[in-house]
């Protein structure tokens, strides 16, 4: 069998020449199907606060230049074990909400026959709803590992039932969820009321706050967390607001006392085993960003979960 076509040699190439596909990986085009399909969604049309997460895929893909082959870790080449290839933007339409994540979860569905799994790089939180029905459509309910500092389970803003406070509550509505599987990871900062834990609970999600990090340690939330997903089909939806605001300052609702990328890195690293099936990489907003702190981050998350579904793919069933 072939091997797949891996990244630029950057010892050949430097890294910074180029088009800037995600850590100069091939395009989805060029090598018709992949294992792991890469796409932006460059989409902020439902923020409540600071705008600007529509530059978030070019901006992880500016910062995924240093990538390398061999994640030690995880004893795995996630470039070399699986195709990975990057799929470009969707062009969603920023004028009409409703249009744009009909257009994502068409762009999913379309992207499906040609990879066996999506990573998603947005764009405000509203995307995970379209990603979520297009998900559903194969796998059946789905348990969602959301990492966030905010719920994402209220139920309107102003009225509107899409934005990017919402996507949970309405993926939970539809029913596209597995109530027995969900949970966030790293919640903290001010609710709206005690009744948001309590409707958040009611919808299915359990709760590991940024605060059980120091209280129970980092073991114990993996522990948790990996009895909580037990064998079920699991979509990764990861707000980069789920780390301080010293680790992702480039974002659009920042909390104080959020999570290390050590401990964000750490916690998906033990993912592996579980039937990983898709994930996002939302609310990375540059205009907020310094020295590209942000990217950074976002773009070593984005490698872990490559290492993790390299890793995955490899294992003996
Ligand atoms: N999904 C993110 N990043 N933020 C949701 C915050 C909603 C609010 O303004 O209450
Ligand atoms: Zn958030
Ligand atoms: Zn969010």
């Amino acid at each position: 069998m072939k091997p797949p076509a891996g990244p630029v040699d950057a010892s050949r190439v430097p890294r910074f020449a180029g088009p800037a596909t995600f850590a100069k990986l091939p395009e989805l085009d060029a090598v018709a199907e992949a294992d792991v399909a890469i796409v932006g969604v460059p989409f902020d049309s439902g923020v409540s606060y600071r705008p600007g997460a529509r530059f978030g895929p070019s901006h992880v893909r500016a910062a995924s230049k240093l990538m390398r082959p061999y994640h030690p870790a995880l004893d795995v080449h996630p470039f070399g074990v699986q195709q990975v290839a990057d799929a470009g933007d969707l062009a969603v339409n920023p004028f009409d909400l409703v249009e744009a994540i009909d257009t994502i979860e068409r762009g999913a569905d379309g992207l499906a026959e040609r990879s066996r799994s999506l990573l998603t790089i947005g764009g405000d939180h509203t995307i995970a709803l379209p990603l979520l029905r297009s998900l559903h459509r194969r796998h059946g309910p789905i348990s969602v590992l959301h990492f966030d500092a905010h719920l994402d389970t209220w139920d309107t803003y102003f009225g509107a039932p899409y934005t990017h406070g919402t996507p949970f509550r309405r993926a939970s509505e539809e029913g596209l969820l597995d109530p027995e599987g969900c949970l966030h990871v790293g919640i903290r900062g001010p609710l709206y009321g005690a009744q948001d834990l309590a409707d958040d609970r009611a919808l299915g999600f359990q709760v590991v706050s940024a605060d059980d990090y120091q209280t129970h340690g980092l073991s114990a939330v993996t522990d948790r967390m990996k009895e909580r997903l037990g064998d079920r089909p699991v979509y990764v939806s990861i707000d980069i607001d789920v780390l301080d605001p010293a680790f992702a300052p480039g974002t659009g609702t920042p909390e104080a006392g959020g999570l290390t990328s050590r401990e964000l890195l750490h916690t998906l690293r033990t993912l592996v085993g579980c039937q990983v099936v898709g994930a996002d990489i939302v609310e990375v907003a540059p205009a907020y960003d310094h020295a590209e702190i942000t990217g950074i981050a976002a773009a070593h998350v984005a490698y872990e979960l490559l290492a993790v579904l390299g890793r995955n793919s490899t294992s003996q069933p």
